[in-house]
């Protein structure tokens, strides 16, 4: 059992999801990564990891499970970094698990950035002081760091800050797969199929794509299942597969029909959620 200090409020933090509203491979590497574009987006809906002094790591919610058995958390992975950067601790951590696990909306990386940014409260350190920790734990982690819409590029650390689409209603979708991001990546056909075009964000990330998207299905056919029923809903502006999948989102023009197209997607073994952009 891990053993807090109960007269100690502790520190919460969100690790929201992120979207992929576009994602342009556009070269491999000599390193094994991918050089990429991007349109980051985030959502009010993700994990909360909680700090407080003390000892241990526990993880609830409902995908806790999920992640039973698991010795190298990213969670623990951040903490350690930070400790040997900053200093500190010994800190309670407890993550508390929403997000669908290995599905495409970064719920390790922002579990990371939120242990990060609790960390950086406790200990009076800047968010820009924890970027390099970021960086190295993981592609998607400076994006989940400071959690603003914002176009990546390079592997996706290098971020450039856009104007967002706060409110937007957003359906989340996952067919209760999990799939591999390196897999994904590797069955990449290694086409370029060219850059995220100009404008505004929705007409930007409407004329994009998803490169990731047929060797995601390849892997996982029920990705297909997911996106021809997304498709098919009334008052969808937008819907297409984050990440490496599995999980597909869909944009709407209500939050009507958004709760509708939620009724109406419902499959047994779906992980299906309503929330908006942030
Ligand atoms: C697919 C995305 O989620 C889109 O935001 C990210 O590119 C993946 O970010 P991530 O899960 O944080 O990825 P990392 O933990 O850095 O890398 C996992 C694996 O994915 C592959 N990878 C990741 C990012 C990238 N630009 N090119 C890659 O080829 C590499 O094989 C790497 O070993
Ligand atoms: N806190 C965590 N939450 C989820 N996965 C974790 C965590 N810590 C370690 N992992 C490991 O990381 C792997 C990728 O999980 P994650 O949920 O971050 O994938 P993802 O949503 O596909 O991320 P991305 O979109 O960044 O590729 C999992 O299979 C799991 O083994």
């Amino acid at each position: 059992m891990p053993s807090t200090d109960p007269s100690f409020d502790p520190i919460a933090e969100p690790a929201r999801a992120k979207l992929n509203l576009a994602l342009h491979v556009r070269a491999r590497r000599p390193d094994g990564y991918h050089e990429l574009e991007t349109l980051f987006a985030f959502v009010d809906l993700g994990d909360i990891v909680r700090i407080r002094p003390g000892n241990g790591f526990t993880v609830t919610g409902p995908f806790a499970g999920a992640l039973q058995g698991e010795g190298d958390n990213l969670v623990m992975r951040a903490a350690a970094r930070f400790a040997e950067r900053f200093g500190g601790g010994p800190w309670a951590i407890e993550l508390e698990k929403h997000l669908p696990v290995a599905s495409g909306i970064g719920g390790g990386s922002a579990d990371a950035a939120a242990t990060l940014r609790a960390l950086a409260r406790l200990q009076g350190v800047t968010i820009d002081a924890l970027y390099p920790i970021a960086d190295a734990l993981g592609s998607d982690v400076p994006a989940c760091l400071f959690g603003v819409t914002a176009l990546g590029t390079g592997r996706g650390e290098r971020l450039d800050p856009i104007e967002g689409l706060a409110g937007q209603p957003v359906l989340m979708v996952n067919p209760g797969v999990g799939v591999s991001t390196a897999e994904v990546f590797r069955r990449w056909d290694g086409v370029d199929r060219g850059p995220i075009g100009g404008g505004g964000l929705l007409d930007r990330a409407r004329a994009g794509r998803n490169d990731l998207e047929p060797p995601a299905r390849a892997i996982a056919p029920e990705i297909d299942a997911v996106l021809a029923a997304l498709d098919a809903l009334p008052g969808v502006i937008l819907a297409r597969m984050s990440g490496s999948g599995a999980t597909c989102f869909a944009l709407f023009d209500s939050i009507e029909a958004r709760h509708g197209a939620a009724l109406a997607v419902a499959r047994p073994g779906w992980w299906v959620a309503e929330t908006a952009l942030v």
